[in-house]
């Protein structure tokens, strides 16, 4: 069975599949914490692998950049593989001044500048939530295992390069925790199917400061994260 973005058989995905931006990530993740991951999928070079986790069938997949290419593999998962349970795992810019580097956000909703929910929801303004249960689950498995999380609303922007001070302001006095490119659509895609959606990110650069991971620690923080969640989903 092939969708026009993914080759790969009708049953190779888990119920669970983890979401990273980029495919090599989804290549890291899956060599790196499952056991037997096999490659199901390559279109594109958008790699997608399937293994388990304790025993569990996991699947990771490449989302791409921004909402539209994350809605598409999001929504072909959904509909043509089954896949119940979507988990970003992303990186973020934060907002906030008392975020750092390495800090690890569960965005319970979305703030965005994306038209498409509102394309979805009859021009309406739809508010982009995470499926409580798996929010839960990450935020009681940070806790405990000590590790700290902030939990809030995130902006999924459509532009990356957006030099607008006015409008980080904006976002910092409206509680914004980080700017990332893709939960809001991710959210609107598992409202519109009926399923459960998630995004933890990790924060590798401060916006208002200016300041950004190196490759190496971005591996050793998203690290944590991944952790974090296959420890709280499985
Ligand atoms: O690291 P990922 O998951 O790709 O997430 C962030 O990084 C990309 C921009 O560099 C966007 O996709 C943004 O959402
Ligand atoms: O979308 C993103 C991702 C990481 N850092 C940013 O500033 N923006």
């Amino acid at each position: 069975m092939t969708t026009p973005h993914i080759n790969a058989a009708k049953d190779a995905f888990a119920p669970i599949c983890l979401l990273p931006g980029d495919p090599l990530r989804a290549e890291f993740i899956a060599n790196s914490f499952l056991t037997d991951a096999k490659q199901v999928t390559n279109v594109r070079n958008m790699l997608g692998f399937t293994g388990t986790y304790k025993g569990v069938p996991v699947s990771v997949m490449g989302s791409g950049m921004g909402i539209p290419s994350c809605s598409i593999y999001a929504t072909e998962l959904i509909r043509f593989y089954g896949v119940k349970q979507l988990v970003r795992v992303g990186s973020c810019g934060a907002v906030q001044p008392d975020i750092n580097l390495h800090d690890i956000i569960l965005a319970q909703g979305a703030s965005t500048d994306s038209g498409v929910n509102r394309q979805r929801f009859s021009g309406l303004d739809f508010a982009a939530i995470a499926d409580f249960g798996l929010l839960r689950k990450v935020a009681e498995q940070a806790e405990q295992t000590n590790l700290k999380v902030r939990v809030g609303n995130v902006f999924s922007a459509d532009l990356f390069y957006q030099d607008d001070r006015s409008r980080l302001e904006l976002l910092r006095k409206y509680g914004i925790l980080g700017v990332e490119m893709e939960a809001a659509g991710l959210y609107g895609v598992a409202a519109e199917h009926g399923v459960a959606a998630l995004t933890v990110l990790t924060v590798s650069d401060h916006i208002a400061r200016g300041e950004a991971m190196s490759s190496s620690e971005r591996q050793i923080g998203f690290r944590d994260m991944v952790q974090l969640t296959l420890d709280a989903l499985i």
